[in-house]
């Protein structure tokens, strides 16, 4: 296994930025690629950036470009980190600037809308790789948390286990614990659908509505995410782990998630207009993938009843209330039919 010592970071926004600092704790060499030229220039500069973690200082060690060429030379591992719907723009505008060998590395969340396909397919279509070169980072991870060096462990899922290991070895530090997975279906699954529900748990919350109902959403929403798994052959064991429980409880208990507060936004009665509008630019995943998932899962034949409501309170001007309404008056069943 090869060591990975020179990284480059494709996005300069919350999590890419939290993930560039993750490697650079780690003694790794970070070049990232910001789309705005002065954000490249307050991380080289200043080690800053301001407009995405204002007060975290960054690693001396990374470097910032607003030139994709210059951020991608000589670079043996690179981390794709913008959001799902723009991924295939960006990597088809990057693919020719690729190192042939280099590791490919998703943080995005998401389903693709149109094609109802996850990241890592859409990466190997555009990159032309191989799907062990790409390895997923998915798990508990608000990105600002990280930032601030507070505990936490992800996953990073890879058919090929030696490039997993080899981003485990890039990556790990005092404060990030990245346990390797071959499950790669499972992983990115749960990075989606925990999105969606997030924005279900913010919508409770807006509402008025307390723990028992979040807890209700959670355990129902892992419910719906595992069938789908299931179905799409992920080792259901994934769901237990960091992909699925440990990052929807994140996701859907944490006020810092884009995706809970977006929902929260909803339930207080805002339109999608005034909550978009809030998110200063900010990707809230779970307000497109809710129909990529939802159309994946209808193709399919799986029941998504949560990922359905949300859809429609979200794209089909549903109130909040009827829609928690109508998940509450859908015939009885047995818990695990
Ligand atoms: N922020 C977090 O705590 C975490 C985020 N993620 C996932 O990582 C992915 C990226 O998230 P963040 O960095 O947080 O997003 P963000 O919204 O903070 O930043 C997105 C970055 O992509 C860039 N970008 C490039 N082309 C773009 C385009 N056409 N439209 C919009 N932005 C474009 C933006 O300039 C920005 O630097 C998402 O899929 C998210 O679900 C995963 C774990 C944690
Ligand atoms: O994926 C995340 C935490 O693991 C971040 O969630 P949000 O995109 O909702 O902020």
């Amino acid at each position: 296994m090869a060591e990975v010592q020179r990284v480059t970071v494709l996005g300069a926004g919350s999590w890419g930025t939290a993930f560039a600092k993750v490697l650079g704790d780690a003694g790794r060499d970070v070049t990232m690629w910001a789309r705005r030229p002065e954000v490249a220039a307050e991380i080289r500069e200043r080690h800053l950036n301001s407009s995405y973690l204002p007060g975290i200082e960054l690693p001396e060690r990374i470097t910032a470009t607003a030139d994709p060429a210059e951020a991608l030379d000589g670079a043996q591992a690179v981390v794709l980190a913008v959001p799902s719907q723009t991924l295939r723009t960006n990597l088809s505008e990057w693919s020719g600037l690729l190192p042939p060998d280099a590791i490919l590395v998703s943080l995005a969340k998401g389903v693709e809308l149109g094609t109802l396909k996850r990241m890592s397919e859409v990466i190997a279509e555009i990159a032309r790789v191989d799907d062990g070169q790409i390895v997923v980072v998915s798990g508990p991870n608000l990105a600002k948390e990280i930032a601030l060096g507070q505990p936490a462990a992800a996953v990073l899922a890879c058919t090929d286990h030696d490039n997993a290991k080899a981003i485990q070895q890039a990556s790990f530090n005092q404060y990030f614990r990245p346990y390797t997975n071959t499950d790669v279906v499972g992983c990115e699954l749960g990075g989606a659908c925990k999105n969606v529900i997030a924005l279900s748990c913010g919508m409770a919350a807006g509402l008025g509505l307390g723990t028992n109902t979040t807890a209700t959403l959670i355990t129902r929403g892992l419910a719906e995410m595992a069938r789908l798994g299931a179905k799409l052959g992920a080792d259901p064991l994934t769901f237990a782990g960091l992909a699925g429980v440990g990052d929807l409880v994140a996701t859907c208990s944490s006020p810092l998630s884009r995706n809970r507060t977006f929902g929260e936004r909803l339930g207080r009665g805002e339109t999608l207009e005034q909550a978009l509008a809030a998110t200063g630019g900010q990707v809230a995943e779970g307000v497109k993938s809710c129909t990529s998932i939802r159309e994946l899962a209808m193709g399919l034949g799986v029941d998504m009843p949560i990922t359905d409501a949300m859809h429609r309170v979200c794209h089909e001007g549903v109130d909040p209330r009827r829609a928690g309404a109508e998940l509450l008056g859908r015939s009885q069943k047995h818990e695990w039919s």
